[in-house]
């Protein structure tokens, strides 16, 4: 089941002013693909992800995801829905700071009715050694590890990654991408990828470019790359 999204609009009212997050947007993502997207800062690509992510909703069009319309769904049974399939990560990691590594990503497995297995998940994110720690005594790199541990307990089939790597160096970024490649592969889930470092984009099966709240350009790319082989910017 493919995320299909139609002539999706949504505007943001500035007193005056009516800034144009996304206007006529449409794409289809196959599932359990690797996509980026691109675009400068502004273009409406956060506004994309949350609102197929159902924590943002639009004000026409439609948006087909995991068996639902979003637009016909209810506060309570979008809150059902991003609970069952809908996995996200931010740059900013949004741990929270007094609770153990263990402690945060069970507040993930407590949203999902079928989740992973704790150590299973803290061995695959290389955190098991660093469960009892809270978020300050950890690298921004391991940060991010347990806020996708966190997002990958629940077992989603997207996993919705705004900036995942923005905040890290090169190394570390890359250490999140194999992760990241690793849910795609092993779990075959959906893995949308915002960022403003294009080299991403040669590990993506798919990559959109937006610009002033319209997708101006889909590419499918045959050969992704591994990881470590992106280009860093
Ligand atoms: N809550 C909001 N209220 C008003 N305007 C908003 C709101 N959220 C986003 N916008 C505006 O909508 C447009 C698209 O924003 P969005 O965050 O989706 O862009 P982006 O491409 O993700 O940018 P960045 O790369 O800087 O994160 C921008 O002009 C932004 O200022």
């Amino acid at each position: 089941m493919a995320i299909k999204v139609s002539n999706v609009q949504k505007t943001y009212q500035s007193g005056e002013v009516a800034i144009h997050a996304l206007r006529n947007a449409s794409l289809t993502i196959p599932d359990r693909e690797i996509v980026t997207i691109l675009g400068p800062s502004g273009s409406g690509k956060s506004t994309l992800l949350n609102v197929i992510g159902g924590i943002d909703g639009f004000d026409k069009g439609s948006i087909e995801i995991a068996g639902s319309k979003l637009e016909e769904l209810n506060n309570h049974q979008l809150t059902e829905f991003r609970r069952k399939h809908i996995g996200f990560i931010f740059q900013q990691y949004n741990l929270i700071p007094a609770l153990t590594v263990e402690e945060n990503i069970e507040v993930g497995k407590e949203l999902s009715t079928s989740p992973l297995d704790m150590k299973e998940i803290l061995e695959k994110v290389g955190m098991l050694d660093k469960k009892d720690k809270f978020p300050y005594q950890l690298s921004g790199g391991e940060q991010q590890r347990a806020a996708i541990a966190r997002a990958l307990i629940k077992n989603p089939e997207f996993l919705l990654c705004d900036e995942p790597t923005g905040a890290l160096d090169e190394d570390t970024g890359k250490n999140i991408l194999h992760l990241l490649k690793f849910v795609n592969q092993t779990f075959g889930r959906t893995v949308l990828i915002i960022t403003h470092n294009q080299g991403i984009g040669e590990m993506a099966h798919r990559v959109i470019r937006m610009k002033s709240g319209e997708i101006i350009e889909t590419d499918e790319n045959e050969t992704p790359i591994d990881p470590e082989r992106v280009t860093w910017a």
